[in-house]
């Protein structure tokens, strides 16, 4: 549950507003409930012809036949996350500065999760927010596809495309809002640019 809504409601509503891909990320239960969730958001994500990340759980993401993975600098080490999931898989890999973006992309990263740009509430040691610089930083250098994360807002998400990422994930501002299928809607617009 989230908010109390389901995932699975959840997933569908941010679908409708214009999420192009689902992370599930539950740090909370068991791993027999999150290949259920998983089991079911495949479902959904493969119906809706959007992409199904699952985070930390490379075994989860297998089982469950997601497009991908992604695991941060405590998880899977990059290099055996791209061992098991193989060549075809989507691996995403967390970056807050520029080495670890760099290590990210010499272990074979399809994308990095860069964050936290601004200070947020949906992770509890995101540390401190690396702001918009390191984004500008890496894009300059590198070509790999950069997923702003931490304190993304529709208010705030223009200029973060506007700094080099080419995406956003957001939590707070989506599963909270009141109309999440709206929240999202507002999302994709402030980055279509
Ligand atoms: C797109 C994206 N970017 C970064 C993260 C964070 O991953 P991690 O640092 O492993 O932290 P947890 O999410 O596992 O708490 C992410 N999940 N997605
Ligand atoms: C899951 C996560 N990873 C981060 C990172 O910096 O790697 S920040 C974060 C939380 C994002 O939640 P919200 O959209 O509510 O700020
Ligand atoms: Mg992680």
């Amino acid at each position: 549950m989230v908010a109390g809504r389901s995932v699975l409601e959840v997933a569908s509503d941010a679908i409708d507003g214009g999420a192009t891909a689902i992370q599930l990320r539950d740090k909370n239960v068991s791993t027999r409930t999150l290949v259920e969730e998983g089991r079911a958001l495949r479902e959904l994500t493969r119906k809706r012809g959007v992409l199904l990340i699952v985070n930390d759980h490379i075994d989860v993401a297998l089982a469950i036949e997601a497009d991908g993975a992604h695991v941060g600098q405590d998880d899977m080490p990059a290099e055996l996350a791209r061992k098991l999931l193989g060549p075809n898989r989507i691996l995403g890999i967390s970056a807050g500065s520029l080495d670890e973006a760099v290590a990210a992309i010499m272990a074979g990263a399809d994308y990095l999760g860069v964050g936290p740009i601004y200070a947020t509430r949906g992770k509890a040691d995101a540390g401190e927010p690396v702001g918009l610089s390191l984004i500008s930083e890496i894009a300059r250098r590198y070509t790999t596809p950069l997923v702003a994360i931490g304190g993304i807002t529709a208010e705030n998400a223009g200029e973060v495309i506007q700094a080099g990422a080419t995406g956003i994930a957001v939590i707070t501002a989506v599963v909270n809002a009141e109309d999440v299928s709206l929240a999202a809607h507002q999302l994709a617009r402030a980055i279509t640019v």
